[in-house]
């Protein structure tokens, strides 16, 4: 099963498991989070869909044929019978970073109004609609103990690090509330597996249909398109087996953390550079930005302070940086800036802030991180694409005014050691002033 049909598990964990040598055994049950239109219109598709494998120098079509259900999020009774299945084996997940519901100590949010509404629901009635992701894990996971279907993988695939653990964390602490019982059956029969996931998979163009149309002729209302890298990387156990990713290329590691953290600072982290850095300069994708001298000089900026804290060869990180200059300069992949902009208060405590904190503790201002931290204090301040954010209200309003003072309060909301750290808010209102003057403002 997968919670949070989108275009990026139809790129990556979709592709995979229609890669595998044993595909012919398995099926996924898609479900989005909320909307009906993706799902509607691949059912309507029998679950077909055209994968564009778009490379510098021209697309390839395959058609993907995995997806053997797709599902609003809405169909809550669905959701519950093919957990309730010893068929299922895994349930994969992809809800973006905001998904899981987390406050800053990194536990579930127990104070939101949706979390507190889904453990009344549950309190009153287990099967009763749910809208958060936890609450509706926990949901199906109490409808696999009702029928005792065994035990079952839980693989969330969003850019966190530790999102095994993370997942598996915010499903107990809502159990605990709601029934403690339903914890212990959860620690016992839920496996936690980490991942590292890559592949960049933009929003699908609008044109792209036509595309499919006029190159292998198929009249898609659903195709997606991404770059020809993929990767993939698991740890933790599957009880009750799992397709045979391996031969696909995913890997499986004992040691996930370096390879987490390479992606998520490398990739991720000059993402949300750009995003917020590129837009200010006036570049709306990411292969435009990453064509500015100036971009790229403070990507590598960031990049080489980042290396500095990864525990892999020199060689290979070398090689990957390289490999990320082509990928992001791929000038037929149109990534909008905007789009990676979104929810950034919970995207850089990911991408950045593990950076500061090991900089900092040796006495050094990372000059290449503090620049991320003051792009991000300018778009807050309304520099660059607009603001997308779950915490946006609070954050444009601790971000206005006077800016040594703006950007503590809007570091703080990060990591209150980042907003007391006075040298680094110095540093990143310095950063944000000059930005700001270059965008002419
Ligand atoms: N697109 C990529 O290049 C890429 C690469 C690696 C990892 N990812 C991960 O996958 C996530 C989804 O990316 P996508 O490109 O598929 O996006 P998408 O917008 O195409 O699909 C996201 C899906 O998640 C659901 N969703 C969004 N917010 C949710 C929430 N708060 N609670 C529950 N469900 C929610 C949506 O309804 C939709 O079904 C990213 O946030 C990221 O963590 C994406
Ligand atoms: O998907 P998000 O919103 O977490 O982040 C935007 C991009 O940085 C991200 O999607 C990358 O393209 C992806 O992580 C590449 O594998």
């Amino acid at each position: 099963m997968h919670l949070g049909l989108g275009n990026f598990f139809r790129a990556h964990q979709a592709w995979y498991t229609e890669h595998a040598p044993d595909a012919g055994d398995w099926g996924i049950a898609a479900f989005s989070g909320r909307s009906a239109d993706l799902p509607n219109q691949l059912t309507a598709q029998e679950g077909l869909y055209t994968l564009i494998t778009r490379a510098a120098e021209g697309d390839r079509f395959e058609v993907v044929g995995s997806l053997s259900a797709a599902y609003p999020g809405g169909e809550h009774e669905a959701w519950l019978d093919h957990l309730a299945s010893s068929d299922v084996a895994a349930v994969t997940v992809t809800v973006t970073e905001a998904g899981y519901v987390r406050s800053a100590d990194g536990g579930l949010d127990r104070d939101r109004p949706e979390v507190r509404q889904d453990v009344d629901a549950l309190r009153r009635d287990l099967a009763a609609p749910v809208r958060t992701t936890p609450a509706r894990l926990l949901a199906g996971f109490a409808a696999r103990r009702r029928s005792d279907a065994g035990p079952i993988a839980l693989v969330p695939c969003d850019n966190v690090a530790g999102n095994g653990a993370i997942a598996v964390g915010v499903v107990r602490d809502l159990a605990e509330m709601v029934d403690p019982q339903l914890a212990d059956w959860c620690a016992e029969h839920v496996s936690k597996v980490t991942t590292m996931v890559d592949r960049i998979t933009p929003r699908t163009d609008p044109g792209d249909e036509r595309i499919v149309a006029e190159g292998p002729g198929w009249i898609d209302r659903a195709p997606v398109a991404t770059e020809p890298f993929a990767e993939w990387v698991l740890s933790g156990a599957f009880p009750a087996g799992r397709p045979s990713w391996q031969d696909a290329g995913a890997r499986f590691s004992d040691d996930i953390v370096p390879f987490e953290h390479r992606k998520l600072w490398l990739l991720n982290g000059a993402h949300s550079l750009l995003a917020y850095a590129g837009s200010i300069r006036g570049h709306t994708t990411v292969a435009e930005a990453v064509t500015d001298e100036t971009c790229r000089s403070w990507m590598q900026q960031w990049w080489d302070e980042a290396v500095a804290h990864l525990d892999l060869p020199a060689a290979d990180l070398q090689t990957y940086r390289e490999a990320l200059v082509t990928r992001f300069a791929n000038p037929r992949i149109r990534h909008s800036l905007a789009q990676i902009a979104t929810d950034g208060s919970q995207k850089l405590p990911e991408r950045i802030l593990p950076v500061v904190a090991e900089e900092r503790s040796t006495g050094r201002m990372p000059e290449g991180a503090v620049r991320v931290l003051a792009a991000w204090v300018c778009h807050l301040r309304g520099h660059g694409v607009p603001v997308a954010d779950p915490r946006a209200d609070e954050l444009t309003r601790r971000a206005a005014g006077p800016l040594p003072d703006a950007a503590r309060r809007v570091l703080d909301t990060l990591d209150p050691h980042v907003g007391a750290d006075g040298e680094l808010v110095a540093a990143v209102a310095a950063d944000a002033e000059r930005l700001e003057r270059e965008a002419g403002t």
